[in-house]
């Protein structure tokens, strides 16, 4: 099914002519790797369609299968064998996103942008913060931004809460999903929460044990997982250390951020390695910041590790206010567009995604982040010259 689902879906997307019937041939018996094959489709897929992969003839130029090459690379096998069937994309462009804009977007806006996003098929959305206002100014709505969003059915609205104090206040708001967000680096911590690691934990307890209470999930965030602007490299036992921490008080995700996005696949395979012999690979994410445009890669190095949900701002909007120098989120687009290529369902429509991000950007009066908003935009553009 999930195979059927993905030809046909790739068949839409490149618009071939592929037929679900081929998909008879997959049984048990039958070979363990089968080669579709259409003038403009090629998909692979294993009997259970546990990995697919697809690809044009015009957009893969070095690919060397030829149309009549039944047997499957080795080298494809070992790349894509482990990649999920289903992604869970955590979209934070409303909260992480816009936390970090100097002119204050009016309420109405970001309620605005966050039908939007429910409405693209997005089922998580991070809409705020309850922190203090003093520190981040842009999120002092947050009580009326909850307010608003009430009745928006299909989706789950987290919120940061760091401490108990905002931990009342977003319950008292409606919010029934809430995130504490700790950090792997002394100096961070104490610059973005004004606390020493240990403390920070400490009313974290409080935060997850009120939430339990209330039978409200909590999701953990920890920044900097492989580099801290002040302290440089961050050994990724401290960020086991804290996700052992964040998993043992009860939280039922933990993101692990790359708050200055200076991470490759070369530092986040170890510090993932790490994480995933305290804390099961299913309760993480990925949460990686595109600074230095290593962020995809470093998405497809967690897929195929074995994570199945990722953080991301639709239009790459974002920064963190206290990690001078780091740019946004990963765009939302783009991973769409990546998780569309390798055949992996996320349930979002690009098209209205992207009508998302270039709501938000028009009224920030800027150019989207997405390469994919933009590349798609600009060629709808020309085909209508
Ligand atoms: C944690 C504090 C509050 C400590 O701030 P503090 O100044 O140490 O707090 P305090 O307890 O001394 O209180 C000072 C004032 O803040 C008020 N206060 C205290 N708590 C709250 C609250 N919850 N909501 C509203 N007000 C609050 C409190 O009532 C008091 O008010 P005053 O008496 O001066 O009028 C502050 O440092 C803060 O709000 N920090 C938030 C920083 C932030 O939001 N950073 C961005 C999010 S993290 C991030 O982006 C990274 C992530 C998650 O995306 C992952 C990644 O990429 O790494």
């Amino acid at each position: 099914m999930i195979a059927a689902r993905r030809l046909d879906k790739i068949s839409r997307l490149m618009g071939s002519r592929a037929t679900p019937y081929s998909l008879k041939a997959l049984n048990k018996e039958s070979l363990l790797w089968t080669e579709f094959w259409n003038p403009k489709v090629r998909l692979l897929c294993n009997n259970d369609g546990v990995a697919a992969f697809s690809s044009t003839s015009h957009y893969s130029s070095n690919c060397n299968h030829s149309p009549t090459n039944k047997s499957i690379p080795y080298a494809t096998l070992q790349v894509l064998r482990n990649l999920p069937g289903y992604v869970k994309i955590v979209e934070v462009g409303p909260r992480d996103g816009l936390q970090n804009e100097k002119e204050i977007v009016p309420t109405t806006i970001k309620v605005q942008l966050i039908k939007m996003l429910v409405s693209s098929g997005l089922t998580v959305v991070e809409a705020t913060s309850f922190v203090s206002p003093k520190w981040v100014p842009q999120l002092a709505d947050a009580k009326d931004v909850i307010d608003a969003i009430q009745n928006i059915r299909g989706a789950r609205f987290p919120v940061l809460t760091p401490n108990l104090k905002g931990f009342e206040a977003a319950v008292e708001a409606g919010a029934k999903e809430v995130a504490i967000f700790a950090s792997a680096s002394e100096s961070f911590s104490k610059s973005n929460i004004n606390c020493s690691i240990e403390d920070s934990l400490a009313r974290y307890k409080d935060v997850a044990s009120a939430a339990r209470k209330l039978s409200l999930p909590v999701r953990g965030y920890i920044s900097c997982v492989v580099g801290c602007p002040v302290e440089g490299m961050v050994p990724p036992s401290k960020v086991a250390y804290v996700a052992k921490q964040l998993f043992d008080m009860g939280c039922s995700e933990i993101s692990l951020g790359d708050t200055i996005g200076v991470g490759t696949p070369g530092t986040i395979i170890p510090m993932i390695e790490n994480v995933i012999r305290v804390v099961p690979i299913d309760k993480l994410a990925v949460h990686f910041h595109d600074t230095y445009g290593q962020a995809l890669s470093n998405i497809l190095t967690s897929l195929q590790m074995g994570i199945s949900t990722v953080d991301s701002s639709v239009s790459g909007l974002g920064g963190c206010p206290y990690a001078k120098g780091a740019s946004g989120n990963v765009a939302t687009e783009d991973v769409v567009y990546m998780l569309n290529g390798l055949g992996i369902e996320t349930n979002v429509d690009l098209e209205k995604l992207m009508l998302a991000g270039d709501f938000i950007c028009k009224h920030l009066g800027r150019q989207s982040s997405s390469k994919t908003a933009v590349a798609l935009t600009s060629k709808k553009a020309n085909s209508k010259l």
